[in-house]
């Protein structure tokens, strides 16, 4: 398997087939009105963590749910390398009447794990995302950031490779937010998921992503992408990240002012 030499970071396998392959895409929501997604093209390499960035309703949601299967597209194809693929929103959707453990047992049953095994390997998945000892709390008692994590808990539930995330730290405050991203790049380089994110946070972006892909207004296409050499642990307030977050929000002013 040939892989690209990307700093002290996961190697990614780009001659795999890919985990993520939008092909031609086109969505139209409304008959006579412009496409929302104008023919994209987007691979994701197994293990690859991309993020997905453009102004408010250019379509990086749509594009998401497409790729989650929640969508049937207008035209081109989508393919995924998982069956179902794993979801995280900005909103937690935990079932409050259940516990944290509770939450992600239930994500166990859904994928077929016997009843005897569930608990045991709910703690270690609450474990994986730093919340050992919580899961016997109720949803009202977890903060925002603990509910994301029980979130992420029970999306690695699925036991899936493929993990898509939309916006799932844009309600926590800033530090709270710190402390997800470096666990999520923990996650993903222990579990070798292939992440798709979408934000619209340029800084959470090149934080986050091996690859920054824009998407262009109106219709949605994909307008440029970038690599993100800079080696983990990143933190949000390095000089190389804001050098580039700063490049990639002068081109996504430029997408902004030319599509309104
Ligand atoms: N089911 C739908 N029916 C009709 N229009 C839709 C539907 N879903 C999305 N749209 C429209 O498609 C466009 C793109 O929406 P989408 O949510 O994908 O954008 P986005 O880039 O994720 O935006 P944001 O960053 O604000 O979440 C918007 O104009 C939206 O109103």
């Amino acid at each position: 398997m040939a892989t690209r030499d990307l700093t002290a970071d996961q190697a990614v396998a780009t001659d795999a087939a890919p985990a993520v392959r939008v092909t031609g895409v086109s969505q139209v929501f409304e008959e006579g009105r412009p496409p929302v997604l104008d023919r994209v093209d987007l691979s994701v390499a197994p293990g690859e963590f991309v993020c997905l960035l453009g102004a408010s309703g250019c379509g990086k949601s749509t594009l998401l749910n497409l790729v989650a299967g929640l969508l049937p597209p207008t035209a081109g194809t989508v393919q995924v390398a998982a069956d179902r693929p794993a979801l995280m929103f900005q909103e937690s959707a935990l079932l409050p009447w259940l516990t944290a453990g509770g939450n992600v047992e239930l994500a166990l049953r859904a994928r077929g794990v016997a009843k005897a095994e569930r608990r045991a390997e709910a703690e270690r998945l609450l474990g994986l995302v730093n919340l050992s000892g919580s899961e016997g709390k109720r949803v009202h008692e977890l903060s925002g950031g603990m509910r994301q994590r029980v979130a992420l808990a029970r999306a690695l539930a699925q036991d899936s490779p493929v993990l898509l995330m939309d916006e799932p730290f844009a309600a926590l405050d800033a530090i709270t937010r710190d402390v997800l991203h470096e666990e999520l790049v923990r996650v993903w380089q222990q579990q070798g998921l292939t992440v798709l994110f979408v934000t619209h946070n340029v800084r959470e972006a090149v934080r986050l992503g091996q690859r920054v892909v824009l998407m262009s207004s109106r219709p949605g296409r994909i307008a440029r992408e970038w690599r993100i050499d800079i080696s983990h642990p990143r933190s949000i307030e390095a000089p190389a990240v804001g050098a580039m977050a700063s490049e990639i929000t002068a081109q996504l002013h430029r997408e902004i002012s030319r599509h309104g």
